[in-house]
């Protein structure tokens, strides 16, 4: 408290009252002063140790929403003076190898070791809330107390209140400062302020800080340089896991990956505008933004604990004696005069003991900074200036040949023969037109299947290519896109084709989510794509939606069932899908293939589910096989259920994206379970109030929720007519009558000869349903009877009459259908 006060003043620029003890008024208030703590200002070490030991953070920092795309930051809230001690990075101290890397992991070297601080979880302190920034006003720097290291952020110069804390996570290559990180997949990263598509960094730019290598005598700056202090005052080591973790698929969305690979350069300038001014401040309002943002949190740090996570007692069992035993000690030696009180120590210890004892044990262990590393020594190539093959991610393959794990060398085979099994060949295939995506086998290479080597058959291979991507690989291929237009525009083959329909394929499939139409769309729809485009626009539109028609260009395309769908395309995604078009006769593609993505001596098309296989074996995702665009149109129908969608959104969503919403709504909404359990808490709550004499005599159906959601399609097609009329459960009921009586008359039509669908249904079958159907009907009698016994009393005796003939009318139409023929039924 007093050496908040004693900041505050500081702050405001009254240091010379602030060796006084007295109370000084100054427009914020009073403050109450403690002469020793003052001077030229508390030295920023001590105070560093102090906040350590005290496990709290200053008042003069708070945490606000600053949006979507960033999440939370820090702010001052009053002036802060160079070389202050801001706030620790407070976190569980874990070895680097034990730390799941995510967002929120620091790691850094200390003593020749490699550490992480796990922030992950929500203590409430701010530290970890502090946001990237390549010019920041605060840097990181080891404190250690008792041997373990604290990392403490540190004003870099004077920091206006209201202005943001930020420090340099380190490394050009976080993904918010390129352009290409944007809105896809996790829109939680984008930068503001960068430029798009940056070039890539030089080899000083990115290069690991190792500890103690600069600013040494920052750390002894303060006005209390004890040697104790100078000793424990360690360098900042600017190795956040953001760094690692966008080269390691663990942590990385498998699909930035994919994206990187594929598209580089692909997202222009306008995209980023589109998404910060329009998608975040049109669309959403704070509010919302909030929620999708912690959503996107959650699912992230879901995503982050489903893996191997060691559990902590593990560590506590190990290293309990030895952390009971050191620390109570070193910690009172070594804070010297420091007050660290009985509360504070304790927690440190707690800390201790549920978190780590510091163990050299960490060498020799796949360490996930090793990618960042890497990353950071290898300069990227650039298409510009190499020739671009898309064999780069073959040559990486065959290079980590040479020293393989057992696991790796059977699945680095694969991942290289699936990218040398030639996208010509390997992209195509008969049944082009197939919607969903085959199974795993129907695109793996020959030698993956199951007969391949009978020697090993007992052994369950490892389907994946690999267990983890280094940045160099990702780096590589990330301008294939680039590289592969590059090289048809000046070689054109049919070899260049195919790697530039590959790519582009893959890139419209998961720009767009959809599933195989991409790969039909045909050259004339391609040429009428600005008509289709205008005849779209209109006043209809919202705002969103206008700027997105006009960055944005659509094309439709018919799917096998006829309908046409929508594809969504950015102008480098036109750009190139203009020059496969353009060099298609130079690439023995034939006049009378119609497809855009025609295959060459062929009239079929490349399929899109084959491209997005092979770009996500070559970019190294530790599950290519789990890339799908089935998966990928999920996603978005999943994370869309945090908006809860009202019906007619939800289909015009699952039309967009291509869904039967009757197959998949459960991936739209809440599972229909939440209702449920929704009402069942209600019930239970009538009851703990006493009211539950209310309900008696009703199901669960009838309990109904505020803002429940209808989930029967069927429901959906005769109410969303009149909604109001919906809210009325009887009115619901007569309605449910009156669709009866219709259903009961139009029934003979489905036994109409003229039925242009055949009953294929065999004989033997039709009997077995007939008395199936017998069945079914004694069983609804039954049911009958006994849900007539149990109809609540006091109910209307008309009403219970009502609901049996429902239940039977029911229960014989279903019945009947097969005697009808089943496909021409109005069910
Ligand atoms: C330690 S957390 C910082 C707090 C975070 N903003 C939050 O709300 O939880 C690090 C994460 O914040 C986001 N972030 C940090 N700096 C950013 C920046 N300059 N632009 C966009 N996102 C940033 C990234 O998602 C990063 O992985």
């Amino acid at each position: 408290m007093i050496a908040d006060a004693a900041d505050w003043l500081i702050r405001i620029k009254l240091p010379r009252l602030a060796t006084t003890l007295g109370y000084c008024l100054k427009e914020v208030g009073v403050f109450v002063l403690n002469v020793s703590a003052m001077g030229k200002g508390i030295n920023p070490i001590l105070d560093a140790k102090q906040h350590v030991c005290a496990r709290r953070d200053k008042s003069n920092l708070e945490s606000r929403f600053i949006n979507v795309i960033k999440g939370y930051g820090v702010f001052a809230t009053t002036w802060i003076e160079e070389g202050r001690f801001i706030v620790e990075y407070r976190g569980v101290l874990r070895e680097a190898g034990q730390c799941i890397p995510d967002a929120y992991s620091y790691y850094f070297i200390y003593n020749n070791t490699r550490y992480c601080i796990d922030a992950s979880v929500d203590d409430g302190s701010l530290g970890r809330l502090v946001n990237d920034d390549s010019n920041p006003n605060a840097k990181v720097k080891i404190i250690s107390i008792s041997r373990i290291p604290h990392l403490c952020l540190f004003a870099l110069r004077d920091i206006q209140p209201g202005e943001e804390i930020t420090y340099d996570y380190g490394g050009y290559d976080l993904p918010w400062r390129r352009g290409t990180w944007l809105c896809m997949g996790n829109p939680s990263h984008l930068d503001n302020n960068k430029e798009e598509c940056e070039e890539p960094p030089s080899e000083s730019d990115t290069t690991e800080q190792t500890i103690g290598q600069q600013d040494q005598e920052e750390c002894t700056e303060g006005t209390t340089p004890s040697q104790t202090v100078n000793e424990e005052c360690e360098e900042e080591v600017p190795v956040r896991a953001d760094k690692a973790t966008q080269t390691t698929e663990q942590n990385t969305s498998v699909e930035q990956m994919i994206w990187k690979y594929i598209s580089y350069q692909c997202l222009t300038s306008e995209h980023q505008r589109i998404c910060e001014n329009q998608l975040l401040q049109i669309q959403l309002t704070p509010a919302t933004q909030q929620k999708l943002f912690k959503e996107d949190k959650r699912i992230n740090e879901d995503r982050a604990t489903s893996g191997q996570h060691v559990p902590d007692v593990e560590l506590t069992s190990n290293n309990e004696e030895a952390s009971e035993s050191q620390l109570p000690n070193q910690l009172t030696d070594e804070v010297g005069n420091m007050e660290c009180n009985e509360e504070a120590e304790q927690q440190i210890l707690e800390q201790q003991q549920t978190s780590m004892e510091v163990e050299p044990s960490v060498e020799g262990q796949s360490c996930p900074v090793s990618a960042a590393q890497s990353m950071s020594e290898e300069e990227q190539p650039k298409c510009q200036d190499e020739p671009c093959q898309m064999q780069l991610a073959e040559q990486t393959q065959a290079g980590e040949q040479t020293q393989p794990s057992n696991n790796d060398s059977s699945q680095t085979q694969n991942a290289t023969q699936s990218s040398e099994a030639d996208q010509e060949s390997y992209l195509s295939s008969e049944d082009s037109n197939d919607e969903t995506v085959s199974s795993d086998e129907e695109f793996l290479p020959d030698s993956d299947s199951d007969t391949d080597s009978d020697e090993d058959s007992d052994i369950e291979k490892p389907k994946k290519a690999k267990t983890s991507v280094t940045s160099k690989e990702i780096e590589e291929q990330a301008p294939a896109a680039q590289c592969a237009m590059k090289e048809l525009r000046e070689t054109p083959s049919a070899q260049s084709y195919a790697d530039l329909c590959k790519v582009t394929l893959a890139q419209i499939l998961m720009f767009n989510r959809r599933h195989g139409e991409v790969s039909q769309m045909t050259i004339k729809s391609l040429q009428e794509r600005d008509q289709a485009q205008a005849s779209e626009i209109s006043e209809a539109l919202t705002e969103l939606e206008k700027v997105f028609c006009e960055e944005y260009c659509k094309i439709l395309v018919r799917q096998k069932i006829g309908a046409l769908v929508p594809i969504i395309l950015t102008p480098d995604m036109i750009n190139a899908l203009m020059l496969l078009t353009e060099k298609r006769d130079q690439c023995s593609v034939s006049k009378s293939n119609i497809y855009v993505f025609g295959q060459p001596r062929s009239n079929r098309c490349y399929r899109g589910e084959n491209a997005l296989r092979i770009c996500a074996n070559e970019c190294g995702a530790m599950n290519p096989d789990r890339l799908t665009s089935t998966r990928f149109s999920r996603h978005i129908s999943t994370l869309s259920q945090v908006l809860t969608l009202k019906n007619h959104e939800l289909k015009k969503l699952a039309k967009f994206i291509g869904h039967d919403i009757s197959l998949r709504k459960e991936y739209y909404r809440q599972t229909e379970a939440t209702p449920r359990l929704a009402k069942i808490c209600k019930l239970i709550l009538a009851i703990e109030k006493g009211s539950a004499t209310e309900m008696l005599g009703q199901s669960l159906d009838d309990i109904v929720l505020p803002d429940e959601i209808r989930e029967s399609d069927s429901e959906d097609e005769y109410f969303e007519e009149d909604d109001a009329f919906l809210k009325d459960r009887e009115a619901r009921h007569e309605l449910a009558l009156h669709l009866l009586s219709k259903k009961k008359m139009t029934k003979p039509k489905t036994s109409n000869k003229n039925c242009s669908v055949p009953d294929l249904t065999p004989k033997k079958q039709h009997n077995e349903s007939t008395s199936k159907e017998q069945e079914n009907e004694s069983t609804s009698k039954q049911q009958d009877k006994k849900s007539t016994t149990e109809e609540p009393k006091g109910k209307p005796a008309q009403e219970q009459t009502e609901k049996k003939k429902l239940k039977t009318g029911y229960s014989k139409g279903i019945s009947t259908l097969p005697n009808a023929g089943a496909t021409c039924a109005e069910w």
